[in-house]
Parts: C-alpha cells; sequence; structure tokens
C-alpha cells in the first residue's frame, strides 16, 4: 500500500483521532505523518490486523502507539484494573524505549474531568514496562494492582511469566490489541514458542499488528501467530531498489585483516561526525577492544582525548548499566565525538537521533541484521552514513549477496576521495599523535598484563566461532579465512591453538613459528598478571602442572628402560597409556579453562573448543592439531 504525498497532514489523517492525540504529535513536533504511519494508523485504529514492513527509523513506533491509544479511548466500557494492549519486544532496551514514547504522548493526555467526560476517554491512561531484571515478579505485580495500568510493554519472557499468573489472567478478558515490534525476530527460533505461549493466553478476538524493517515472509508469521486476514503495509525508500532509507548512504571498504583496527582508527580522525555505533561480533570483543581503545586514546595526544569518548555495550551487562550507557551515550557533549561499542543488543530499534555513523567491524551472521544496524542512523529523514569492512578476499562477494536482498553499497574509497587510505601508520600518528605504531603500542599493553592475553585470545577465538555461523557460508568460508591476519587485528602475541587452525596454510605457518606472531617470543611461563590474586593462582597451578610434568617424564624413563630391558611391545599398554595421557590432558584443559572462567558467554564457547581439540586428538592418530602451542 503507498500513500499518496501531500497527504501526510495529521489534520487529514483517514481516521477520527481523538483532539488530545493530534495536539501530542503536534507538541512533540511530528508535523507531518510519516508515510508509514499515514498508512497504519487508519487500519490498525479500526479493524484490521496488520503486518508493517517499513524502512529503519520510518516511525513505526508511533504507528502502532497512537492505534493503541485511540483504541483505548474509545472503549468506554473496558473494565479498569484489566489489561487492554501488550506491546512485545525482543530486547529490553527496545521496550523501554517504547514505554518512553507512550509516556512521550501521554504527557499531553487530558488531566481535567470535564474534559475527559466531554470526550468520553477514560480518567487516565497509563503503561507498565514488564523487562524483568530492574524490577521482580512480586514488585511488577504489586505495581500493576495498584497503578492499574492498561498497556504493557515488555519483553518476551517476563510478559509470557506475567500474563500466566492466574491473578493477570483475569485480567485480559477484554483484551484488545496485541503488537510485536521487531516482529520477525520475535517469531524466529528463539522467540516463536514463548509468543505462541503469550497469543495462546490472550482471547481469541483481538488485533494484532507485527512490525519490522525486515519482513521476509509475512505469509509465514501470519501462519505463525494465527491471523486471519491482515492488510499488509510495505513502505519502501522512494528509490525501490534500496531496502535502506534514502537519506542512509550505504559504503564497503575492503580492507587487510592485519589493518582492520587502523583502518578504523583513520575513519574516526578522518570522517565528520558527532555520534557512531561500531559493531563488534561477541560481548568479549566488546569488552576487549574497549579496553584496548581506551588505552590507545590514553597513548594519543591532550587534543584528542578531549574530543573522543568511548562507550561500551553489550548483553552481558547488567540492564541498568546498559540503560545508563545509552543515556549517556545519546547525551554526552563533552566531546566532539562520542563513539558506542555494541554487540547487536544494540543493533535492533534502538533510536538515538544523533547517531549520524554506523561502522560494522563485520558483516553480521544474519543478514537482516545488517539493515537493523545500518539503520541507527539517517533515521526520520536525517542524513547518515553506514559502512561496512570486508576482509580482502572472498568478502567482496558479500555485495552481491546484498544486492540481491536490496542492499546497494558504494565504494567508501569511490564515495570519499578525500580520506587517505594508503598511509595509515603515518596517518594515525599525525591525527592522534601517536608516538609508535599502533600495533606496537597494542603488543606492548597486552604485554603488560597476562590477562590482557587471555581476553585477545578469547575474542578471537569467540570471534571464529562467530564466522562460522554465518549464514551466507560460500562466502564467509572457514577454509579461505585469514586466520593470521585476523590474529594480528586482535593483537594477538601467539596464534591459540584451534581446531580451524587446521586450515593455514603450511607455509605459512612456517614463517610464524610454534604461532608466535610477535618477533621477539616471551617464556609464557613467566608471563605475569597485573592482579595479585590472579598471579598467585597461575604460580600455583605453574609449580602443581611442573611437577606432573617431571613424574610423566620419569614415567616415561622408567618405560624406555623396561622396554630396553624385556625388548617387546605391550600393545594393550600403550593403548592404555596413550588413553590416560589424553584424560590427563583433557582435565589439564578443561581445569584451566575453569580457572578462566570470567563474566563472558564465550567462555562456554572455548571450552567447546578445547573439548573440540580434545576429541580431535582421539581421532587424529598423527598426534597434534599443529605445532606445540601452550594455547590459552
Ligand atoms: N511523524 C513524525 N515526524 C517526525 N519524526 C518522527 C515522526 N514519527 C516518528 N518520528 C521520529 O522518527 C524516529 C524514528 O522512529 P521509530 O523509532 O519509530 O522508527 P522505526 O521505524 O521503528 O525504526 P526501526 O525499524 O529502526 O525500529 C524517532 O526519533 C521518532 O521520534
Amino acid at each position: 500500500m503507498s500513500q499518496k504525498k501531500g497527504n501526510l497532514l495529521w489534520s487529514k489523517v483517514n481516521c477520527d483521532l481523538s483532539p488530545w492525540i493530534l495536539d501530542a504529535v503536534a507538541a512533540e513536533g511530528f508535523e507531518n505523518m510519516t508515510p508509514v504511519q499515514a498508512s497504519t494508523i487508519p487500519l490498525f485504529s479500526g479493524n484490521k490486523d496488520v503486518v508493517v514492513e517499513a524502512v529503519t527509523g520510518s516511525g513505526k513506533t508511533i504507528s502502532f502507539v497512537i492505534p493503541i491509544l485511540q483504541r483505548l479511548c474509545r472503549a468506554t466500557d473496558f473494565k479498569r484494573g484489566h489489561v487492554f494492549a501488550m506491546v512485545i519486544a525482543p530486547t529490553r532496551e527496545l521496550a523501554i524505549q517504547i514505554n518512553n514514547v507512550f509516556e512521550s504522548i501521554l504527557k499531553y493526555y487530558p488531566e481535567d474531568e470535564e474534559i475527559q467526560k466531554q470526550m468520553g476517554i477514560p480518567k487516565d491512561i497509563k503503561t507498565q514496562q514488564i523487562v524483568g531484571s530492574l524490577t521482580s515478579f512480586q514488585e511488577d505485580m504489586q505495581t500493576f494492582m495498584e497503578e492499574k495500568p492498561q498497556i504493557l510493554v515488555g519483553t518476551p519472557g517476563k510478559l509470557a511469566e506475567f500474563i500466566s499468573s492466574s491473578a493477570i489472567i483475569k485480567k485480559t478478558k477484554d483484551f484488545d490489541c496485541l503488537v510485536l515490534d521487531e516482529a520477525d525476530r520475535l517469531l524466529d527460533i528463539s522467540f516463536e514458542a514463548t509468543i505462541r505461549e503469550i497469543v495462546r493466553k490472550l482471547p481469541r478476538q483481538k488485533r494484532i499488528g507485527l512490525f519490522s524493517a525486515t519482513i521476509s515472509s509475512a505469509g509465514d508469521m501470519i501462519f505463525k501467530i494465527g491471523m486471519a486476514n491482515p492488510v499488509k503495509i510495505a513502505v519502501k525508500s522512494s528509490n525501490t531498489m534500496n531496502a535502506a532509507p534514502k537519506t542512509l548512504s550505504i559504503n564497503y571498504l575492503v580492507v587487510k585483516p592485519d589493518d582492520k583496527i587502523k583502518m578504523l582508527f583513520n575513519l574516526l580522525s578522518s570522517l565528520d561526525f558527532k555520534k557512531t555505533i561500531i559493531y563488534f561480533p561477541t560481548c568479549v570483543s566488546v569488552n576487549y577492544f574497549y579496553a584496548m581503545f581506551c588505552h590507545l586514546l590514553h597513548q594519543a595526544s591532550e587534543k584528542t582525548q578531549s574530543e573522543l569518548k568511548f562507550f561500551s555495550i553489550h548483553g552481558k551487562l547488567q540492564l541498568k548499566a546498559r540503560v545508563k550507557t545509552l543515556e549517556n551515550f545519546a547525551a554526552n557533549a563533552k566531546t566532539d565525538k562520542s563513539i558506542l561499542m555494541a554487540t547487536d543488543v544494540a543493533a535492533r530499534g534502538i533510536d538515538i537521533p544523533d547517531v549520524d555513523l554506523v561502522i560494522q567491524m563485520d558483516p553480521p551472521t544474519d543478514p537482516d541484521v545488517f539493515l537493523h544496524r545500518c539503520g541507527r542512523t539517517g533515521r526520520a529523514n536525517k542524513v547518515g552514513k553506514a559502512i561496512v569492512l570486508l576482509n580482502e578476499g572472498r568478502e567482496e562477494d558479500y555485495l552481491e549477496f546484498m544486492r540481491v536482498k536490496k542492499v546497494d553499497m558504494g565504494n567508501f574509497s569511490d564515495m570519499h576521495p578525500e580520506v587517505d587510505l594508503s598511509k595509515l601508520d603515518l596517518n594515525l600518528s599525525m591525527a592522534y599523535g601517536f608516538k609508535n605504531r599502533l600495533d606496537k603500542i597494542v603488543e606492548r599493553w597486552i604485554l603488560e598484563d597476562r590477562s590482557r592475553y587471555d581476553l585477545s585470545v578469547r575474542s578471537y577465538v569467540g570471534f571464529v566461532r562467530y564466522y562460522s555461523k554465518h549464514s551466507a557460508l560460500s562466502i564467509f568460508r572457514l577454509e579461505t579465512f585469514d586466520y593470521i591476519g585476523m590474529a594480528k587485528a586482535y593483537g594477538l602475541i601467539r596464534l591459540p591453538r584451534m581446531p580451524e587452525t587446521k586450515y593455514i596454510d603450511d607455509a605459512k605457518l612456517e614463517e610464524f613459528k610454534d604461532g608466535w606472531l610477535i618477533k621477539k617470543q616471551i617464556n609464557l611461563d613467566e608471563f605475569k598478571y597485573l592482579n595479585e590474586q590472579k598471579e598467585a593462582a597461575r604460580l600455583e597451578e605453574l609449580k602443581n602442572t611442573t611437577k606432573k610434568e617431571q613424574e610423566k617424564l620419569k614415567r616415561k624413563e622408567m618405560k624406555k628402560l623396561n622396554e630396553a630391558w624385556s625388548n617387546k611391545t605391550n600393545a594393550r599398554e600403550s593403548r592404555d597409556t596413550r588413553r590416560e595421557k589424553m584424560k590427563r590432558k583433557r582435565e589439564a584443559i578443561e581445569k584451566e579453562i575453569a580457572a578462566q572462567k570470567g563474566s563472558d558467554d564465550s567462555d562456554e564457547d572455548i571450552q567447546e573448543d578445547w573439548k573440540d581439540i580434545v576429541r580431535s586428538k582421539k581421532k587424529k592418530k598423527q598426534g597434534a592439531v599443529m605445532g606445540n602451542f601452550d594455547g590459552l
């Protein structure tokens, strides 16, 4: 359904909206409706179910907030204390943001009882956010009973739990309207069962609205949620070839993996922007690079330090910290440039109006997420730029892959001939006043503290695992991936042993003996943690390992002697010894990993990786996967 130009004045909306709603949108500075609002509000305020696909930042939130409020204003016999509508979002940040949009409109709700009577609207309208972790179930329940909100906004798990309580279920008899924001995400495999559970608990007779910027299979979604005859509203960019808003330009930059971090810093210094979001693959990589970038900033000139500020957000942080970070990032005016380093927890729906640049360190594993990440800029007709860094080699094919999905990307170098990307080190020392080459600064920083080395390895291993999960497997191939280049980008001093390293070319491996990527090798036994407790634990562990190794050597010697004496081989004994050896090795690796188990989700992944190694070693008669690295 398309909307003719000129019909976007709120006064021309194709349905009756309460005067206070019209006042509210005007007071919020929304002069005209956006096309998706003009198409959706009349249908969803009426009796239609809707499936709405419109580009990022096109105002979809208001397209369901207003219909819900309008329907509630019309529901004269709706019993107070009951649930009228529910909005579900995939992340807590997004649910909180949607609740804020409701509140921003409800600020203008008439308080005068006379006016309320004249308009025939309820005494007040309240919303409640059900997102967990900020409040307990009991607190949510108490708030619900006391405040009597008609609208609940929350995340799937928490809402499912909340409405499963018999006290709430009784209060959904007159339920009217259910909205799934980022519906494609909510109906994917991770949330679908919970959403179905919620839908099953609600009365059959209700309006449903599904909203997203990426709805690839509306039929599938409609079937999953059991909607009857919904209207499909698709609002694309005026350039029909493009699934992104027309004010958003998407560029790609092909880069050698070794140069990735340098390239990023070059972009940050040479591009004019106020706020940028940089996407990293995993929580642990955000932690690691955030610490590294703060250190780099510390090494830069005072001028640079006063101009840049880094923030970080990922799903393993407490919700309170995440919300605070988003607020601080949005509000930061102390420095010219604010940089938010994030995982995909901040990919969908997040609306920070001043973000004018998005950088993706790597393409996301799910191609739909690409548009959502880019769409954090170029919102509401504002100009924005998104850049994705592609590894030289095979990843250039991603351009064609995305073109089929109606995402057209321009070559960054063609679009920005003024940005010199040739002399990266020189540019960096000039722009940031670094006294040394960036990789040297990083190397020294890592060698100062073993925990940074651990973190670098965990980030890298997490990245390889992430890479293996790409849906476009023909492009993102583990077999052809530049493991060494990427290890350098991650500032690794030594390549960790992992199953995937078997794909590395032998000749290349020769160059990096025992996996060392730095010129001056170090004795890992003497590589210290700055943290005293951690260091004491490491020394203790080292002592035990050395003792064990000595015993092992002794046993070996004895065996040799015995063999020489008896001059016969006992096949069973050697098999048993091998088994015992493997068991001890596995226990040692697992113990080491358990000792390192910190706050990040990737730890489990790493444990899996090492189990893989143990398994593959068992299988591989010829011994180690490669070299004699100490790994983690
Ligand atoms: N009618 C309007 N006029 C001007 N700005 C608007 C209007 N409606 C909404 N906006 C603003 O547009 C921005 C984007 O809106 P919103 O977050 O609803 O986009 P969206 O379509 O849901 O995006 P996404 O797909 O990324 O979630 C918000 O800052 C909002 O305040």
